[in-house]
């Protein structure tokens, strides 16, 4: 399939961009309140996902497990964190969605929660404050993310993991190589959400473009941290026209739209809302995915062959496997391939100490 027509799949395709997601959820709340059994009784054999939140009473983990509770192909939520987990499963059990939720604490519960999931997002570990880089947060995280997964390993070898925890260009190599010394290594199932990149991208083009925002996809490939992260506006979808002075600036925005939202919470945090959202999207795709459904692309960073790095994010087909195909850069302008030879410089230096951390 040609990255082109990718795009435009993409684009119909997933929460963020979609009326379709919105679409399913109204379909399935509305055969809920008609009571009809047998219509309801096929759409549990499609939808009888169980997923898990490590990470879960955070500022990402709470908005994001509320919009996973809205989603009709969880059946079964699983919030893990060290405290506040009880307080949280219990609020939001009381939304009458169609999906149960259990709230798990402290490490003692850790491979209960994970038992038999098909999917587990985690966000757990320290955001940034105002002057640190997301490099900054790898003293902390990359010890969080190597004992989380450790426990995946044992209690859901085969469930796609989705980490957000920071600095995703290096937790993503730690994630890897803890499932490899464990003999359960999946290239296809682990994945860093880069989901924020491109969502912020379809935000920012479609508003200095005047676009409706549900048309317009941006692919954003590399890696999530500063220059790393590089949209590639020449692929944008529908086709546009950008100035020079415009790609600088929209690129720049992009690459530091993270750090705007560290800036203007002063201290309080990173993104939260967004990322929640970002993550949602992400996870829905990866469902959809496994569901069988044909088409689900999202750009995520993943074990790529695509460059020379043995991680590289890049558009991805999801199946009933994870990551079915990784999908090659396609064409870029001149520009794009600057940018490129520069962050291929950096990421290799963050892949490098993640896989370090766990192995020396
Ligand atoms: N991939 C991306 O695009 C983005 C990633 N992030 C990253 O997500 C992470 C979380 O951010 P926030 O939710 O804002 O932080 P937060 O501090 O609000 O929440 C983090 C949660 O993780 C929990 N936690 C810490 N250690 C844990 C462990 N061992 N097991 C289970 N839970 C544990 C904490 O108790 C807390 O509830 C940060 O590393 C941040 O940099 C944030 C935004 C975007
Ligand atoms: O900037 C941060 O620290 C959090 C993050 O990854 C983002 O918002 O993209």
């Amino acid at each position: 399939m040609s990255c082109a027509r990718a795009d435009a799949l993409s684009a119909r395709s997933t929460l963020g961009r979609s009326r379709r997601g919105m679409d399913a959820r109204g379909r399935a709340s509305v055969r809920a309140r008609a009571g009809a059994r047998s219509r309801a009784n096929a759409l549990v054999t499609t939808s009888e996902y169980k997923v898990a939140v490590l990470g879960a009473a955070g500022g990402i983990g709470q908005s994001l497990s509320l919009l996973l509770k809205m989603n009709p192909l969880i059946s079964d939520l699983r919030l893990y964190d060290l405290a506040n987990t009880p307080g949280v499963a219990a609020d939001l059990s009381h939304t009458n969605t169609g999906c149960k939720v259990t709230g798990f604490m402290g490490a003692d519960q850790l491979e209960d929660a994970l038992k038999g999931c098909d999917l587990v997002v985690i966000p757990a570990g320290v955001p940034r404050k105002p002057g640190m880089t997301r490099d900054d947060l790898f003293a902390i995280n990359a010890g969080i993310v190597r004992d989380l997964c450790q426990a995946c390993t044992k209690a859901c070898p085969n469930a796609l993991i989705n980490i957000i925890s920071n600095p995703v260009n290096s937790t993503v190599p730690i994630a890897t190589e803890v499932f490899k010394k464990a003999g359960c290594y999946d290239a296809r199932k682990i994945f860093g959400v880069t989901t924020l990149d491109i969502v912020r991208s379809n935000t920012f083009v479609a508003e200095a473009k005047g676009l409706d925002i549900n048309d317009v996809d941006v692919p954003v490939i590399g890696g999530h941290a500063g220059i790393t992260i590089l949209p590639l506006l020449s692929q944008t979808y529908p086709k546009c026209e950008f100035t020079s002075d415009e790609i600088e600036k929209l690129t720049v925005r992009i690459q530091n739209a993270g750090t705007e939202v560290v800036e203007a919470k002063a201290g309080a945090g990173s993104a939260t809302l967004s990322m929640a959202y970002a993550a949602a999207r992400m996870a829905e795709a990866c469902l959809r995915g496994l569901s069988g459904e044909p088409d689900v692309y999202e750009c995520t960073y993943v074990a790529s062959n695509v460059t020379e790095l043995p991680f590289f994010a890049t558009k991805v087909r999801l199946g009933p496997n994870g990551a079915e195909e990784v999908l090659p850069i396609g064409d870029i302008s001149a520009y794009e391939a600057d940018w490129l030879a520069k962050l291929k410089v950096e990421l290799t230096g963050s892949i490098e100490k993640g896989m370090a951390f766990v192995n020396n």
